[in-house]
């Protein structure tokens, strides 16, 4: 059997499925007003405050009494302070320390936060048991009172203060850099890459790097706007240093001439105010374009909506759309589009975006992509299986003439579980396991079929004989835990055929089951289908049960469709670089699959029904 193990960044750069590059992400953030603005006002707060002697000829620190309170003029363009020192000076040299204690705090943060996550996520074992211990202890130390005993035993110093306030910020860095970290290495393709005997050095440069580098460049944007509040905080309070010009030092000095000129408050809070604003705002738009790929909030706050345009720029292009028709397709959708209301209670997701296919009778269609591509949303749509929350829109979704967008629910019903019938994942969960086998499958078909119950019963005892249970009646009459995994399948095949539907919808049938049974059942699911002639729509994440049974495959990626192609031509010709890459990504040398009959794990009544 072959596992195709999905690489995302083992695609060439800029190819789809390939981690976005950084000039994309740049040319999508520049796209961005509000983020261009951002990083305008940041850098130009930047380059004033490093060009401060070119911008102001007087001294930051020297005071002259005969300028306290002085009005703005020409001299003092922003007037002068309670001791007489120039405001526009100090606003300029002050934000030298503002920015700088800030940056020190995220740096250090991120210093301690970053390796120690790295380490503690990949490795795990005792580091990652210590190091959650001493950030759970930093954490729950008050801050405050830290940075107080800290100040008054060494000393007020703005830089310290920032650099303990680092040391504090480390933990949250570290929870955050620990469970992306935990989260990529449970991954496939980080198993194929150990396998494989990649160092881990490499490992992590390739496969882990690629997904903290959003998170954290988003959570160094949010720490820079709450270092410059605590900064400030700290100086306010008169806990900085006294003798450097800082945003909080000069609304210490403004509180204390509140009365007199409530306007010297103004200019450092408006400082404080737009560098904090602009850094919260710069990294909501660093998680739109790193998180989102640059689709969360359009003009109307909303992901793409059905109708609109697929978007081209997270590298996928739109859905290949359907050829022309023959007139004999069995089952026709066309630019069928799922989506689900976030979370947060604003927008949406969409999860399946244009997706067009078709299914002729006694033609094998495999739905296949990496997981979350939209394969299984593609196929409940047409199963009309999916959640009430999800707002499905099609311009085309018609099963052998009838239009299941818009056919009443009497006829629809009369098509879905009779005509299309479905063979789900896990064969255990989808049996109750209250009931006895037999009655499972009576059930449907005298509903569907109007057959009498010894009829039924007849029907049901055949059918399982036809799935290759060697002892139907002792099945019959069995509760779904006297049976094994793979007998289950069976059961389900059996259940599915029962009504002789015309479209059979397999979401990966064989998934949950023993390599051996596996290859059984689909053998079985073949032959069924060839004998009765079904169209089949086969989900799949394997390339070689598609190799086996598939007539056609669709390539599914980020809910879109990107490749269509006789199953023979996409394995001889993949022209999407993406098919090359699940291709190219499948691993050739696993294990090979046991003859029939060497399942140690059979059930008692199984080896018994078998035997
Ligand atoms: N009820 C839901 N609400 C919101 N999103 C959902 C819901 N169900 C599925 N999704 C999302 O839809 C996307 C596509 O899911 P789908 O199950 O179709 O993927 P798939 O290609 O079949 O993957 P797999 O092979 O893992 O089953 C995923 O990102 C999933 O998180």
């Amino acid at each position: 059997m072959t596992v195709p193990l999905l690489d995302p960044a083992a695609a060439p750069a800029g190819e789809p499925g390939s981690v976005p590059r950084r000039d994309k992400t740049l040319r999508r953030l520049l796209r961005d007003p509000v983020a261009v603005t951002c990083l305008a006002l940041l850098a130009l707060i930047a380059l004033a405050s490093v060009c401060a002697p070119l911008l102001t000829s007087h001294d930051p620190y020297r005071s002259n009494l005969s300028d306290a309170l002085a009005p703005i003029s020409a001299d003092h363009p922003l007037g002068g302070d309670g001791v007489g020192r120039d405001i526009l000076a100090r606003l300029l040299y002050g934000a030298r320390t503002s920015m700088l204690g800030t940056v020190l705090a995220a740096a250090i943060a991120l210093a301690i936060g970053v390796p120690a996550g790295l380490l503690a996520g990949y490795y795990r074992g005792w580091f990652d048991g210590i190091a959650g211990w001493v950030s759970n202890l930093v954490m729950s130390i008050p801050a405050i009172i830290l940075l107080l005993v800290v100040l008054g035993s060494v000393g007020q110093s703005t830089y310290l203060a920032m650099g303990v306030f680092g040391v504090l910020m480390a933990p949250g860095v570290f929870r955050l850099v620990r469970g992306s970290v935990n989260a990529v290495r449970e991954e496939l393709y980080v198993d194929a890459a150990r396998v494989s005997g990649l160092p881990d050095a490499r490992i992590v440069r390739r496969h882990v790097l690629p997904v903290i580098q959003a998170p954290v460049i988003i959570l160094a944007a949010q720490m820079l706007g709450v270092g410059i509040l605590i900064q400030s905080g700290l100086e306010f309070l008169g806990l900085g240093s006294a003798s450097q010009p800082s945003w909080g030092s000069m609304l210490n000095d403004a509180f204390g001439n509140i009365y007199t000129e409530p306007l010297l408050l103004v200019w450092p809070g408006l400082a404080i105010a737009i560098t904090v604003t602009a850094s919260a705002l710069l990294g909501n738009s660093l998680t739109d374009v790193l998180v989102n790929g640059g689709k969360r909030r359009t003009r109307r706050g909303d992901t793409p909506a059905a109708g609109d345009a697929p978007a081209e720029d997270d590298g996928v292009p739109a859905s290949v759309p359907l050829g022309p028709l023959t007139g004999e397709e069995l089952l026709v959708v066309e630019d069928l589009r799922v989506s689900y209301p976030k979370n947060t209670g604003t927008g949406s997701s969409t999860v399946v975006d244009g997706v067009s296919l078709t299914v002729r009778r006694g033609e094998v269609l495999g739905l296949v992509g990496e997981s979350g591509s939209g394969k299984s949303q593609t196929a409940f749509s047409v199963l009309g299986l999916l959640p009430s929350t999800a707002r499905i829109t099609a311009g085309a979704l018609v099963f052998d003439g009838t239009d299941l967008g818009t056919a009443g629910a009497g006829a629809r019903g009369g098509v879905r579980g009779r005509r299309i019938a479905y063979v789900p994942q896990e064969p255990m969960s989808n049996l109750d396991p209250s009931f006895r086998i037999g009655s499972q499958l009576v059930e449907p078909m005298r509903r569907h079929l109007g057959l009498r119950a010894g009829e039924a019963r007849e029907k049901a005892l055949a059918l399982l004989d036809r799935v290759g249970i060697a002892d139907p009646a002792r099945v019959y009459a069995a509760y779904p835990h006297q049976i094994s995994g793979g007998m289950a399948q069976r059961v389900l095949i059996a259940a599915a055929i029962s009504c002789d539907p015309d479209l059979l919808i397999a979401d990966e049938p064989t998934t949950a089951l023993d390599v051996t049974v596996q290859a059984e059942v689909l053998d079985l699911m073949r032959s069924l289908q060839k004998e009765r002639d079904m169209g089949m729509i086969l989900v799949t994440h394997d390339f070689g049960v598609v190799a086996d049974i598939c007539d056609r495959v669709s390539v599914m990626q980020n809910g879109r469709i990107v490749e269509s192609a006789p199953a023979d031509e996409l394995f001889a010709d993949p022209r999407h670089p993406y098919t090359r890459m699940l291709l190219e990504s499948t691993l050739e040398d696993s294990e090979p699959r046991r003859p029939p009959g060497d399942d140690a794990t059979t059930s008692p009544i199984e080896q018994g029904a078998d035997a």
